[in-house]
């Protein structure tokens, strides 16, 4: 908790008056939703866009202004979290369910700032299971597809129900032995017509903070291959 608290917060520190913010989803931006909060009652003046419902939930209850999506032209700064990062600051995300909306709030910022604990990071994707959104319809057919790539792709379920996103859709998380060519494998995803989108966030990431266990945080040294 320390470790998650420590890197949500110095990223809330990049934050300046004026700025349009995408807020990601799960429990490491959580703290970094509650400081920015506690910022704005102290007088930041930015506007936010979320990647959740339960992310713009929270940001109404801590009264940071919320603007649509659909008004947005650009994003200053995203702060999202991650299930994996490798030392290129290619992600593995998704494991909250909210991949999708986390993309394109990604493709649309300027910086797109990750904060993770350390237990995130690896030396190469694939030790979490890679979330794939994908639509009902012939979901079945899908699975098939996704297996011929050569993991194992298991639906979702939440509560003995099928987990369902905020868009109607369901996940796979596939299990790969590891993945050597996160670029590779998108471009062989996003082949699949009913893949709508997956989590491998490859090239996106401007920044990687890192909480450790005692409170404090640092940046990644990216590694260019
Ligand atoms: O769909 C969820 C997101 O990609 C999260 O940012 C990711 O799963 C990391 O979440 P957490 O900070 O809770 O480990």
């Amino acid at each position: 908790m320390e470790a998650k608290r420590a890197a949500a917060e110095l990223a809330v520190e990049l934050l300046q008056d004026g700025m349009t913010v995408g807020l990601g989803t799960g429990s490491t931006v959580y703290y970094s939703i509650q400081a920015i909060g506690r910022k704005v009652a102290n007088g930041l003046s930015i506007r936010a866009v979320a990647t959740s419902v339960r992310s713009e939930m929270l940001a109404k209850e801590l009264d940071i202004p919320m603007i649509p999506f659909s008004e947005v032209e650009e994003i200053d700064m995203t702060i999202d979290g991650a299930d994996e990062a490798d030392p290129e600051w290619n992600l593995i995300k998704g494991g909250g369910g909210a991949l999708l909306r986390e993309k394109i709030v990604a493709d649309a910022s300027k910086q797109l700032i990750i904060v993770v604990d350390e237990s995130k990071l690896v030396q190469r994707l694939g030790r979490f299971p890679l979330p794939v959104e994908v639509v009902p319809f012939g979901f079945e057919l899908t699975q098939r597809k996704l297996r011929r790539l050569g993991c194992e792709p298991k639906l979702r379920m939440s509560d003995s129900q099928l987990y369902m996103t905020d868009n109607g859709n369901y996940m796979m998380d596939c299990e790969f032995d590891s993945i050597a060519q996160p670029g590779r494998l998108s471009e062989e995803l996003h082949r699949i017509p009913g893949v709508v989108e997956h989590g491998l966030f490859v090239g996106m990431a401007s920044q990687v903070i890192v909480g450790r266990l005692d409170g404090t945080a640092y940046t990644l040294d990216r590694v260019r291959t």
